[in-house]
């Protein structure tokens, strides 16, 4: 019999595992959260509620690569405000009727929603060094009842985060367990931690046609490989030919951005007024201190029709 669920083996994983890097798990119900640490120091944390990204050190465990907030609900009560969270299955505000998203809270479901986590395997990166993937699965029988209502679709989610030397992998494959096809969108809504706003550009999306949600959704292309971020900035980058966005800050490259599968990318950052009114936000004027780029596949819909996955991911490095 084919095998038509994605759901790996968590006891193979785990048999799998690398001597070396260290796994706790920490916390009890929604705020339990997996640490996974290299024997060089790097580490990453990922909360259950929403499998988000909390924290991804390098540079030996120096480095805080993600920013959040000091308001963030770590508690299960709400999505993160920081770190990467998972959106899926739709980004932004959903259609307002007509689609089967439409019943769904802004980004979907997958950021509040409690994941398993499914164990460790070792990896190796290109480049040789040390690595721990880490995997973590939602599937529709796990969903809140009001998640299950809004969507009543079956699918397996199973996202791997791995963690190497100088860089960070985040991959989500996505399986059509039902007989009914489904729509989806994705993105990682990644929060890079920076020392100073005025000091970035983004660079990397020359010539890419963007519709700025700050200007009335209006549509553009980019004309400078550099984005200097100097009020709110919310656009959304489609259909980008270049793998890599990088973000450098004070004149050296910072982060490395490189998609997988992925054809869209958003950058935002609330700036003053809006960073005020969101709750979470802390401190207010923190919005110096982050620039999301977020990777996704948000322009139309991916379709998967009975037993069909779709695969697609982000590999960060931190250049520091
Ligand atoms: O406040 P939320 O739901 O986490 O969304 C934050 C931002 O997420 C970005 O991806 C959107 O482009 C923005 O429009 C939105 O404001």
């Amino acid at each position: 019999m084919v095998d038509r669920t994605n759901r790996p083996s968590a006891l193979k994983a785990t048999d799998a595992a690398g001597p070396e890097a260290q796994i706790d798990i920490v916390g009890s119900g929604a705020s339990s959260k997996v640490i996974a640490t290299l024997p060089s120091g790097e580490s990453v944390e990922v909360l259950l509620f929403g499998a988000t990204v909390t924290s991804w050190k390098s540079n030996g465990g120096k480095t805080e690569n993600l920013w959040l907030s000091e308001k963030a609900a770590l508690d299960g009560s709400k999505a993160v405000r920081g770190g990467v969270p998972v959106v899926f299955p739709v980004f932004g505000p959903p259609p307002k009727s007509g689609h089967p998203t439409s019943s769904l809270p802004q980004h979907g479901f997958a950021r509040t929603s409690r994941w398993e986590f499914l164990g460790k395997s070792a990896a190796e990166d290109a480049l040789g060094s040390d690595s721990v993937k880490l995997d973590f699965g939602l599937y529709s029988s796990g969903l809140t009842d009001e998640a299950r209502k809004a969507w009543p679709l079956d699918f397996g989610l199973v996202y791997s985060v791995t963690l190497s030397k100088d860089s960070l992998q985040t991959v989500i494959n996505v399986r059509n367990e039902g007989e009914q096809s489904f729509e989806f969108q994705f993105l990682l809504h990644t929060y890079f931690k920076i020392q100073d706003i005025s000091k970035v550009a983004v660079n990397g999306l020359l010539g890419v046609t963007y519709v700025d949600k700050v200007l009335n959704a209006t549509e553009h292309k980019q004309s400078d490989n550099s984005i200097k971020i100097t009020g709110e900035v919310d656009r959304v980058y489609a259909s980008i030919p270049q793998d890599t966005t990088s973000i450098v800050e004070d004149g050296k490259p910072r982060f490395d951005v490189v998609r997988d599968n992925l054809q869209d990318t958003v950058v935002w950052n609330p700036w003053i007024e809006k960073a005020k009114s969101m709750g979470d936000f802390s401190p207010d004027d923190d919005y110096k201190h982050m620039v999301c780029v977020e990777v996704g596949a948000v322009q139309g819909w991916q379709k998967l029709d009975k037993g069909e996955v779709f695969e697609g991911g982000q590999t960060i490095r931190s250049l520091l």
